[in-house]
């Protein structure tokens, strides 16, 4: 018998029918003698539409009146599938984030679990009944529901195995794993049997939205075992693990990153005077924009080119506060392109391992792709191309670093 905590995410539960054969998974664990928790998504699509319908609203709705709608989604789904186990005679009871209760921090959109009560959740588990939770979302000290950031069920699944020390934590999708690359865009790409909780953290960090980066950062914190699996076919799935000795064996890079959710800004001829990062960047972060990558040219003539990435959704409000500091700067020309994607390139094997950059270069030169910023960490590079190039140099690159190649 095992303690089992089992989220699904959207697409497992879009339907009706999806709701219905998440209830027989279930109740084939229920039957295998296992204790489930069971932790849902709103239904695909739900969550995007509420906050249509509070833009049609307000042009900026409130935070706090945003998680109350928000959270509304998943509310559906606990109750929905609670009723089709109920249905197949397995003991369910739903409850909400507020209910269990998941205590938050008070940051609206963005909330940071502090703490689980798992008592009710034990009580049902020791009657035999499925504990099934609302991802997503918690509830603040003075009682104010709070949501946790897009895609924030995978953490709410995290943190309930952790305070619950469950066996493992598995995230059910609609892909079979965690894979080499993100498989809409490759079809060669390859699931993974495992991949290092760190690799995890990059490939999420940077736009591989198969799991919440805040969920990987709780499992590796708290060591709870995690594995991604398809909702629709059996498979052994990707366990997450913990990152021992370096295995000679696996491959130097283990998955490639992409994200489009990134724009670009120039600043030209800014004076090449000490201080002048911080007069371009000081605006910006007051304005509570975070910068991704940074490049300063070398000066010449007095003069230098900076250039920095920032969401996109950050890009109008970012070069707004940049205006607004031109005349302290001399007045540069500032431009932006918000038609960008950034490819990273990640492996624990780049430690042991040289000319991995390289290697990028060379594939997306003979592919005639132009290269416009680079950053480098330990187990990652990272490019930033013209949007229109994605998916071809994502391609030569899975190709040229035989990822579509089973491991030895
Ligand atoms: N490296 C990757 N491996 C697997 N899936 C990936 C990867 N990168 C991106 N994805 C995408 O993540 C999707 C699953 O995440 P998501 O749509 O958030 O699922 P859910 O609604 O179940 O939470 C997959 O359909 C896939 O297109
Ligand atoms: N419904 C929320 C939370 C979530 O985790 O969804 P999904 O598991 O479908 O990514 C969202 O859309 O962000």
């Amino acid at each position: 018998m095992a303690l089992i905590v089992q989220k699904y995410g959207g697409t497992s539960v879009g339907t009706v029918e999806r709701i219905q054969a998440v209830a027989e998974r279930v109740a084939r664990f229920r039957e295998r003698g296992d204790q489930v928790v069971v932790v849902v998504s709103a239904m695909s699509g739900e969550t995007n539409r509420l906050i249509e319908l509070a833009n049609g609203v307000h042009d900026n709705p409130p935070a706090r009146e945003m998680d109350v709608l928000v959270s509304t989604g998943e509310q559906v789904t606990i109750a929905l599938l609670s009723m089709a186990l109920q249905k197949l005679n397995v003991g369910a009871r739903s409850y909400t984030g507020g209910q269990v209760a998941i205590r938050t921090d008070n940051t609206h959109s963005k909330a940071r679990i502090e703490e689980i009560d798992d008592r009710k959740m034990r009580a049902d588990l020791d009657a035999g009944r499925v504990c099934v939770v609302a991802g997503f979302q918690g509830i603040d000290q003075d009682g104010n529901i709070t949501t946790l950031g897009r895609g924030g069920s995978d953490t709410t699944a995290v943190a309930l195995a952790a305070a619950l020390k469950a066996d493992e934590c598995q995230i059910y999708t609609d892909v079979d794993g965690v894979y080499t690359t993100d498989p809409r865009v490759v079809d060669t790409a390859r699931r993974l049997d495992s991949i290092t909780f760190e690799e995890m953290l990059e490939m999420a960090s940077l736009g591989s939205k198969v799991l919440q980066i805040r969920s990987v950062e709780f499992a590796g914190k708290y060591n709870v075992p995690l594995r991604v699996l398809s909702s629709f076919q059996e498979g052994p799935g990707t366990l997450i693990t913990v990152d021992d000795e370096v295995d000679m064996e696996k491959p130097v890079i283990s998955g490639i990153a992409f994200t489009r959710d990134e724009a670009k800004i120039t600043v030209r001829g800014a004076p090449d005077t000490p201080g002048i990062a911080f007069k371009i960047l000081g605006p910006v972060s007051d304005a509570n924009i975070e910068v991704d990558m940074i490049v300063q040219n070398v000066g010449a003539d007095g003069a230098t080119d900076f250039t920095f990435t920032v969401h996109r959704n950050d890009f109008a409000k970012a070069k707004e506060a940049l205006k607004q500091a031109a005349e302290e700067l001399g007045n540069p020309e500032i431009i932006g392109d918000d038609k960008i994607a950034k490819i990273s390139l990640v492996g624990v094997g780049m430690r042991s391992h040289a000319g991995v950059a390289s290697k990028m270069f060379q594939t997306l030169a003979a592919e005639g792709v132009n290269i416009t910023m680079i950053s480098t960490s330990e187990i990652k590079v990272s490019v930033v191309v013209a949007e229109k190039y994605l998916e071809l140099a994502v391609r030569a690159l899975h190709q040229a670093f035989e990822l579509d190649q089973p491991a030895a």
